[in-house]
């Protein structure tokens, strides 16, 4: 079978949620291609942390399934986290159907997920090898849906400022412009994984990336890379700089943005448009504005939203393989 939901865009692209079934209760989560783990704000959680939120209430699903001595714990690299029990239940995606997910039902959540009141939880893409469920690890949906899947594939189509979708089980020719281009996954650190060595502006010389690898997720925002790949892409924005206390670079919102070539397994370069490297305005007059492109610390870059929103993205979880193309 196939699966489609609407990926929809929060607070100005910070997030993108999709509306999921849970043993017949419907919330909105966030779909996470770095991390493998699904959970969920429950009825278990203190009324304070499920103020503004939809819950999912463990009394009223007739097919939840406590998993006995079960727990999760996870955090996130922006320094988010959630832990709590682990039960079992039907989980349906736009028509794909999963009898048994491990569904993780959060006790505890750190404050930014209390605040975030659109989404309802995450639901984990990467590789089963990262799920945190102890003492028994669990599977991804995808793993557990890709038997059942026409294809063993999974898609994001994330917009700009509007509704996207996130399909499973087919690649929908429709939504991009020419041929997709794939590249190699390495599965070893249980992320979507490729080659990443250089990044270029127009026909500039080719920027080399330190450690030349980078993971594609979707539950990231911008997209992180080195710093001295971030200060060479700036270096051709007037007025760009680099804001301690903004937190990274900053540009006039009235600036022409050049767009941004990043190789993929090294068998081709992918383009991030410039105007989806303007990330959002940070002060009120809407005169200064958030680069889309930040600096990590890192020798794996973080290609988030900013990378997909330029970006068709195919993951196969048959040959283990990531297929990009521009949207149509
Ligand atoms: C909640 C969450 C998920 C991710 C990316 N995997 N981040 C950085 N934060």
């Amino acid at each position: 079978g196939t699966g489609k939901v609407t990926a929809t865009p929060i607070n100005g692209d910070v997030e993108y949620l999709s509306p999921v079934n849970i043993g017949g209760q419907t919330l909105n989560l966030d779909f996470d291609s770095g991390s493998s783990d699904l959970w969920v704000f429950n009825s278990q959680l203190s009324t304070a942390s499920q103020t503004g939120h939809t819950v999912f209430n463990v009394a009223k699903s007739q097919t939840l399934q406590m998993m006995t001595g079960a727990t999760y714990s996870i955090s996130y690299g922006d320094g988010s986290g959630s832990a709590g029990n682990v039960g079992t239940d039907t989980v349906n995606i736009g028509g794909a159907t999963v009898t048994s997910q491990a569904i993780e039902l959060a006790t505890a959540v750190s404050a930014s997920f209390v605040e975030d009141t659109a989404s309802n939880g995450l639901v984990g893409l990467a590789f089963s090898k990262l799920n945190t469920v102890k003492p028994t690890q669990q599977k991804t949906f995808f793993d557990n849906a890709m038997p059942n899947l026409a294809e063993p594939v999974f898609t994001a189509d994330l917009r700009s400022n509007a509704v996207g979708a996130y399909e499973f089980g087919a690649i929908d020719t429709s939504k991009f412009n020419g041929t997709m281009q794939w590249a190699a996954v390495n599965t070893t650190n249980g992320f979507w994984q490729f080659s990443s060595e250089k990044f270029q502006v127009g026909d500039a010389t080719p920027m080399a990336v330190p450690g030349g690898q980078a993971i594609a997720d979707t539950g990231t925002t911008l997209m992180l890379t080195s710093a001295a790949v971030v200060n060479a892409y700036y270096a051709n924005v007037q007025g760009a700089v680099n804001d301690q206390q903004v937190g990274g670079v900053t540009f006039p919102c009235n600036s022409q943005l050049p767009d941004l070539q990043f190789d993929v397994g090294g068998s081709f370069m992918a383009n991030v448009k410039g105007s989806d490297i303007n990330f959002a305005p940070v002060d009120n007059a809407g005169t200064t504005c958030f680069g889309g492109v930040q600096a990590i610390q890192s020798n794996l870059q973080i290609y988030g939203d900013i990378m997909f929103k330029s970006q068709f993205v195919a993951f196969n979880g048959g040959n283990n393989s990531i297929g990009m193309a521009p949207h149509q």
